[in-house]
């Protein structure tokens, strides 16, 4: 565990795995910090530089106050990955993690060797919906909408067989700062990469959870019909986290894509 100042903002990240390898970046999504993807991780730490960071207004990072841009999130991974000497890396990014990666392929392609877009789109619900949820939390905290969230979070059967877990993942979402939750938000609702998408022009695998209620099967593989070439798996039994509720599963796609991308 570790922590670099970038852009004024105090990042806390993890390096683990092979420090000569491939670097491999996860970027994780709204309300959730890195120990989200601790199930997969150890699929890649034998052949890759693994890094894990907690995006600005979560986990342990800085939370300044809202609203932040998408590129704020894009200009601190990559302040993150000079900070770290990486060149250039491959990147997993789940939800708005997904945007910060799209965004990154789209702008700065030099930085990306391949990416993996999960349950995540080019836009990703709508401006009313997250004002809506924004006025929603600036009223009255995160912890009413709570439930509504893991319901997308997590299918009926995971929510019913992992009830302990479900409470621990819960107690991550509720504590995630205010500022960062509603910042993020505010850069979610902003953002659309439906342009953007066409320029990518690296190896995309998109993969989308059959029971995610945020970011619907069909938005994800509509999101890989514009990115050239992509890729699109469906993931079955699992919600919007897939790295929690099917991690064998998503490492055993991500590490096919990494492998016919040449990031090995
Ligand atoms: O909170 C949700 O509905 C799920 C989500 C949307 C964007 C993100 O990163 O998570």
């Amino acid at each position: 565990m570790a922590f670099a100042r970038i852009n004024n903002i105090v990042l806390h990240h993890q390096v683990v795995g092979a420090s000569t390898g491939p670097a491999l970046v996860f970027i994780n999504s709204l309300g959730s910090d890195f120990r989200i993807w601790q199930a997969v991780v150890p699929a890649f730490s034998d052949r890759y530089r693994v890094v894990l960071y907690d995006k600005r207004g979560h986990g342990l990072s800085d939370a300044p106050p809202a609203p932040y841009r998408m590129d704020d999130h894009v200009d601190d991974l990559l302040g993150l990955l000079d900070s770290l000497e990486i060149e250039k890396a491959a990147f997993v990014g789940l939800s708005v993690g997904g945007m910060i990666a799209q965004r990154l392929a789209a702008h700065a392609p030099e930085r990306v060797q391949a990416i993996v877009l999960c349950c995540t789109a080019a836009k990703i619900g709508t401006a009313e919906l997250w004002a809506e949820r924004m006025s929603a939390i600036e009223k009255d905290g995160i912890e009413p909408i709570t439930d509504n969230i893991l319901q997308r979070w997590f299918t009926p059967r995971f929510r019913d067989t992992n009830p302990v877990d479900v409470a621990g993942w819960r107690n991550m979402l509720v504590r995630t700062p205010v500022n960062g939750y509603l910042g993020t938000c505010a850069a979610i609702s902003e953002t659309d990469m439906t342009a953007d998408a066409g320029r990518i022009r690296v190896p995309a695998l998109c993969i989308a959870g059959d029971q995610d209620g945020s970011t619907p099967a069909e938005v994800v593989r509509h999101t890989a019909g514009l990115i050239p070439g992509a890729r699109f798996e469906l993931i079955k039994e699992s919600g919007h986290i897939p790295c929690v509720e099917k991690p064998v599963t998503l490492a055993r796609l991500i590490s096919q894509h990494l492998q016919e991308a040449g990031c090995v």
